[in-house]
């Protein structure tokens, strides 16, 4: 287990705990206690629902090291939870120390599981894998009382429980645990922090090893020459395709897109790995496109097709679990621009209701990305993308009704961009 990281983080019985059982609802929070403690019928009940009647288990990718806590995860999440019984519930929870950064450990909890003689076996097997936890929950009959046993196994391969706590109900704490890793994990703020994410898969990755070899080609020229830059960005549907072609024609402009035409063969793959590498990779992609704008914008005035605000948009709706109350407020850090990228000086966001957007790619009916396709299945997750892309700052984006017929789309967005940019 991560002694390392308790070290650094705090005990273990310092932890808070979120389980997460309906994303419109607050999450179950408990913190630990040596001693047991009385719970109010409500909150037994909570705990009645998330431990269930019988043993439930909870996992927790437990190291502080990113790239082999994003590994872990994906791990568990794409090849462990699968070979679970149907019978078998499974949430998230997570387990933080409240207001501290970083402090955040990904998990699941598997409730039922004590039904499936199999599935204990498989769970045991986990507790020798390092940076996984693994804690079993059991109610004493006498006291009604539930237990976390956190398990390992001793050095002659025996298991022993480690540790025991009792499980007492815990105040939600002022920020969503979700939003306490979002920076330097789902957002980078400068191309090294992206960059060093990159390195630790280039030796297994040759597509990692290419794309440093291009953001290192490309990072000398980050300065715009003297014509407007203007960034378009909105879902997917909502016509930045369709409105960027004809602006370059109205304005005589240079099209580009994040990502580049260049990494366009690479992105599939990028596409199907852990968040963590996905993030990184859009990222880099947003700097090799902004020395293509900095050429560019010497000779005419460029119009970019999604920019820093997707990565960003995106990068934090999918990390932030549950309601669009959980996103971080308006104001918070994770919303500013990267000191070293080079900024628009325009970025407009298309919005347009959500049934216009389903018709626009039913007509369209092409493929869409794993990403995309989710976002298409979950409304609350589209909210989340456009509550994260208005709350950008400097520059902010300025949101564009895009339902009109796009000539008149076109003829809006001409009269903003006389306006802010003087063309
Ligand atoms: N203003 C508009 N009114 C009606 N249909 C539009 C409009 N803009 C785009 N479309 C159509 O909607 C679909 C999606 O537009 P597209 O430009 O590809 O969006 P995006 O690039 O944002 O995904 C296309 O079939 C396009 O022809
Ligand atoms: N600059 C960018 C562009 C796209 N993306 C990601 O790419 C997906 C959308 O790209 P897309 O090419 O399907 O979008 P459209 O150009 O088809 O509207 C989102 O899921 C984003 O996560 C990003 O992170 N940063």
């Amino acid at each position: 287990m991560g002694t390392r990281v308790l070290s650094r983080l705090g005990p273990w019985c310092s932890r808070v705990f979120a389980v997460e059982c309906d994303p419109n609802s607050d999450p179950v929070y408990f913190s630990l206690s040596k001693k047991p403690q009385t719970a109010h019928c409500s909150e037994r009940q909570a705990f009645e629902n998330i431990f269930g009647g019988a043993k439930s288990y909870s996992l927790h990718v437990c190291t502080d090291e990113r790239f082999k806590r994003a590994m872990l995860y994906e791990e568990l999440k794409s090849k462990f939870i699968p070979t679970l019984p149907r019978g078998c519930r499974v949430l998230d929870v997570f387990s933080f120390i409240p207001d501290v950064k970083n402090s955040l450990f990904r998990g699941f909890l598997v409730k039922g599981a004590a039904d499936f003689p199999e599935t204990a076996s498989i769970l045991d097997e986990l507790v020798r894998r390092s940076g996984v936890s693994v804690c079993t929950y059991v109610q004493e009959e006498d006291s009604q009382q539930w237990w976390q046993h956190m398990r390992s196994k001793a050095e002659d391969g025996t298991e022993v429980t480690v540790d025991k706590y009792c499980v007492v109900p815990a105040e939600a704490p002022q920020h969503h645990p979700s939003t306490l890793n979002l920076i330097g994990n789902d957002v980078f703020y400068n191309v090294w922090d992206a960059y060093k994410v990159m390195e630790q898969c280039k030796e297994k990755m040759t597509e990692a090893y290419e794309l440093l070899e291009l953001v290192g080609q490309n990072l000398a020229q980050n300065k715009g020459g003297r014509f407007p830059i203007i960034a378009i960005e909105g879902l997917d549907g909502t016509g930045k395709t369709t409105l960027t072609r004809s602006l370059t024609a109205a304005l005589n402009a240079s099209l580009l897109r994040s990502p580049p035409e260049c990494l366009s063969p690479w992105r599939p793959r990028f596409d199907s790995e852990p968040a963590l590498l996905r993030r990184a990779f859009y990222a880099l992609g947003n700097y090799i496109t902004a020395s293509q704008i900095a050429t560019a914008s010497q000779h005419a005035p460029v119009i970019v097709d999604r920019y820093w605000h997707s990565t960003a948009a995106y990068g934090i709706a999918t990390a932030v679990s549950g309601r669009v109350e959980n996103l971080p407020s308006p104001g918070s850090e994770v919303y500013r621009w990267p000191g070293d990228l080079l900024r628009p000086d325009l970025v407009l966001l298309l919005t347009v209701n959500p049934e216009e957007r389903m018709r626009r790619l039913d007509l369209r009916g092409e493929e869409k990305t794993r990403e995309e396709a989710e976002l298409e299945a979950n409304q609350l997750f589209r909210t989340k993308v456009e509550q994260a892309y208005k709350r950008a700052e400097d520059p902010a984006c300025v949101v564009v009704d895009a339902s009109p017929p796009p000539d008149q789309v076109l003829q809006q967005v001409l009269l903003l961009i006389k306006d802010k940019c003087h063309l």
